[in-house]
């Protein structure tokens, strides 16, 4: 392992690796230890990965060790830059043969049955999480990049990320990657501590999978059962965005290819060679695991020697069956039915000359694994669930001179990459016999093509692709965060002062997510007396406008502001009204029918001080768009719409959360598709799908509204705007361009996100509590 002394003490970001067990036997010789790198597929997908970049692996060492031991295998481990998390041996049975080994490993993996929650296991499970979290505080330094393997590990990112906080360490980068299948929801929720699981890994900063279906699967959950905002590459919580990514593992191909060159490869494929000569040879190489359908396989090869006789005696199945967790109940049971299998199949269909399997209950050497890979026509793959499978890979890359077949279950994430095996539903034992068959008998040209268009992806999308792609994904991520953390939180004593200098205020407040919290129904969410009489008081104020600015319709917002000297926009900038103490201001009083230009072109104004900046909703846009609305509303439980003067607003916040979003895209796409010659625009607000014109928006308002002061805009040296959504981004933009220069100049989003606003409020509390601050007698 290479070593990161040339990066320790540097500013340099440092990779720490995290994984269950480390990648070493330790042994002891007299009083001395000595150290062994361990083979393993965490290990060789790593190993490409540390040809790039230098880390440090943290993790168990294999078993407890006494106070003395400790020292010299912790200095050892150093100099191979590992470091242990010690675990006493009670916990690290039950954490990782209770827990991860007996309820997350058959949940992930479909297998529900074979699951037995214990609260003693799950105890457990914490403890040596919170062991591995305190051992890294140790190891990090501010500004690590911290990669944590798998499921055994699902509360580490967010004990971890709480003791880092707490010591102030905010600049290190938390990854996780599960090496597993993610479930489909409907399975994950089985789990009891199903959400404690969830918000584990959601402290990470990235989270990855092997396909794209797991992280969908993972996505649901977070939605269906922590209520998250997801998109297709993301989780939004607790105020930060958790970035969901595809990362296919892959092998170190180098390895095979140098390995089929040495003598000792060749020499036992030539003694394979002589042995199968003509026969057909077909390799299986498992661990001894339940998801691996060993039984399944041996059942669709017995059924394919019953129905192609002319088979028997001409082909084998080689079977490796790698001993596996032999101290879990399932595990022990599989190995004597698959032992019975095996016995009866040869019984069967077994003479003194042949033995059509050879069952191989051991693990192999590295050689001896090359050398059956190259000797066989065809692998055979049957697993019933398998996060990715590498011996499917294994078998590509050993396979340049006889371009043999792979049979590849559809359960396992690497039927999703390759493409040239023939895909198989392992449960149906008629099609994997079928194709048993069909590989046999494949023409040589179609064996090099299938294999050539396997071969190419094996060899490009390789453990060091995926270890580099994960960690550059992580950094660009990082990269992200950190631009949003150097966000400032508006704090109300700034903006208080800022206003204590100022003369001419001007406020321009939205609606909906800032002064008014998110309600199910709109017309729950109207304002409370509270924001009333605040919004009162910061138009009494001397010298201050304040403006409601929202999507709302202006009808709503008479009403509900009726009263209080506000100035109102409704409909994201479509109608707009002055506070009556804005008239003294005005170089001109406006008359109703007033057609003055402004640059957004005519606005009329109405008797009741409205200002309207688009011609009268034109009917014909209505009724194309509401006849989809309504089709969408009549298949979507818990939408509506919502019809005002000029928008038109469709609500899924009520609907099952998936299938409304999936219901809101579909809508979206139709809506581009009947409106593309029209000036409309279609927006996707908060659990809402808009269509309103395109030529108005939130900052047009602003710009007709600055342009009614005239010369006297100029005179404003307090201009503060604040609102949560993407609509008040216009707004943000504008008055940045606008009054760059301006000291008063405050605009605030309110939830930390990307925005164009110089600050953050944290929710609709925050930005009450700064209106109160500046409501103060003193100002
Ligand atoms: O510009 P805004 O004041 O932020 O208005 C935008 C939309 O707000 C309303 O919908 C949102 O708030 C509702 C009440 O909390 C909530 O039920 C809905 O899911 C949110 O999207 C309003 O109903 C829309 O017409 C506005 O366009
Ligand atoms: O005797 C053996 C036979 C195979 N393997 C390796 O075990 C890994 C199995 O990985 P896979 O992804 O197929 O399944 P997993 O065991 O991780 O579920 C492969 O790299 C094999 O080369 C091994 O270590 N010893």
């Amino acid at each position: 392992m290479a070593a990161t002394d040339e990066t320790q003490g540097s500013d340099q970001a440092r990779l720490i690796v995290v994984s269950n067990r480390l990648p070493v036997t330790l042994a002891k010789n007299e009083a001395e230890w000595s150290f062994k790198l361990s083979s393993g597929g965490l290990v060789s997908a790593l190993s490409g990965l540390k040809r790039e970049m230098s880390f440090t692996w943290v993790g168990w060492p294999g078993k407890d060790f006494g106070a003395d031991d400790r020292r010299s295998i912790d200095g050892l481990l150093r100099e191979n830059s590992c470091s242990a998390v010690y675990l006493d041996d009670e916990t690290a049975e039950l954490y990782y043969n209770g827990f991860a080994n007996s309820i997350l490993w058959p949940l992930f993996h479909y297998h529900p049955g074979e699951m037995i929650f214990e609260e003693a296991a799950w105890d457990a499970y914490q403890r040596a999480n919170r062991a591995f979290a305190d051992a890294l505080l140790d190891v990090v330094k501010d500004g690590d990049l911290v990669w944590i393997q798998d499921y055994h590990l699902m509360l580490l990112p967010r004990m971890l990320r709480r003791l880092l906080d707490a010591r102030g360490l905010r600049s290190v980068k938390i990854g996780w990657f599960l090496h597993t299948p993610f479930p489909s929801s409907e399975l994950y929720r089985i789990l009891p501590v199903r959400r404690e699981i969830l918000e584990g890994v959601l402290a990470a900063d990235l989270l990855g999978f092997h396909t794209y279906d797991y992280a969908r699967h993972f996505l649901s959950s977070c939605t269906r059962i922590l209520g998250l905002a997801t998109t297709p590459n993301a989780v939004e919580s607790e105020g930060r965005v958790v970035h969901v990514g595809t990362f296919p593992i892959g092998i170190d191909t180098e390895q095979f290819t140098e390995a089929l060159r040495t003598d000792v490869v060749l020499q036992r494929l030539g003694e394979f060679e002589r042995k199968f000569e003509g026969t057909k040879v077909i390799v299986g190489v498992d661990r001894l695991d339940y998801i691996k359908g060993v039984p399944q396989k041996l059942l669709a090869f017995e059924h394919f020697l019953a129905t192609h006789p002319k088979y028997v005696g001409k082909v084998v199945l080689v079977q490796v069956a790698v001993p596996s967790r032999g101290d879990v109940e399932e595990y022990r049971q599989l190995i004597s039915s698959v032992n019975e299998l095996v016995g009866r199949i040869n019984g069967r269909f077994g003479t003194v000359e042949y033995t059509p399997i050879h069952f191989l209950h051991k693990s192999v050497t590295f050689p001896e694994l090359v050398s059956l890979y190259a000797v066989a026509d065809v692998c055979l793959i049957t697993s019933t669930r398998d996060g990715m499978n590498l011996v499917s890979y294994e078998y590509v890359a050993s396979q340049q001179q006889r371009h043999g077949v792979l049979v590849l279950s559809e359960f396992a994430g690497a039927a999703h990459s390759l493409n040239g095996a023939i895909m198989i539903n392992s449960w149906n034992i008629e099609e994997v016999s079928d194709a048993l068959n069909q590989a046999l008998s494949m023409p040589a040209d179609q064996r090099e093509a299938n294999f050539n268009t396997l071969y190419r992806y094996v060899t490009k999308y390789t453990a060091a692709y995926w270890g580099m792609s994960f960690i550059g994904e992580l950094q660009r991520v990082s990269r992200e965060a950190d631009e949003l953390a150097q966000l400032p939180q508006l704090k109300p004593s700034l903006a208080a002062s800022r206003l204590a200098e100022s003369r001419q205020r001007l406020f321009l407040l939205d609606y909906d997510g800032t002064l008014s919290a998110t309600r199910t129904i709109p017309e729950f969410a109207r304002p409370s007396p509270k924001a009333l009489s605040t919004l009162r008081r910061l138009s009494e104020l001397p010298g201050a406008l304040v403006y409601v600015v929202s999507g709302r319709t202006r009808e709503h917002m008479a009403q509900w502001f009726d009263g209080v000297d506000v100035g109102l926009v409704a409909e994201h900038g479509v109608f707009y009204r002055h506070p009556r103490s804005a008239r003294a201001l005005m170089p001109h009083s406006p008359r109703v029918g007033d057609g003055a230009d402004s640059n957004d072109g005519s606005r009329q104004l109405d008797s009741d001080g409205w200002y309207c900046l688009v011609e009268r909703p034109d009917p014909q846009w209505r009724e194309t768009v509401l006849p989809l609305f309504r089709h969408y509303t009549e298949r979507t439980p818990g939408s509506f719409i919502e019809e005002k003067e000029v928008d038109i607003t469709w609500h899924y916040r009520n609907t099952d959360p998936e299938f409304g979003l999936w219901q809101a895209n579909e809508l979206k796409i139709n809506l581009e598709r009947v409106l593309s010659h029209l000036p409309l625009t279609i927006v996707n607000g908060n659990k809402t799908v808009e269509v309103r014109p395109a030529r108005v928006d939130k900052a047009c308002a602003f710009r007709a509204i600055l342009s009614d002061f005239a010369s006297a805009a100029a005179d404003f040296d307090f201009i503060m705007s604040i609102g949560d959504g993407r609509g008040d981004e216009n707004v943000f933009t504008y008055l940045n361009a606008e009054f760059s220069a301006l000291p008063g100049l405050i605009t605030s989003t309110v939830g930390r996100k990307s925005t164009q606003a110089r600050y953050y409020l944290p929710n609709v509390d925050s930005v009450m509590a700064l209106l109160a601050k500046l409501i103060e007698p003193a100002l």
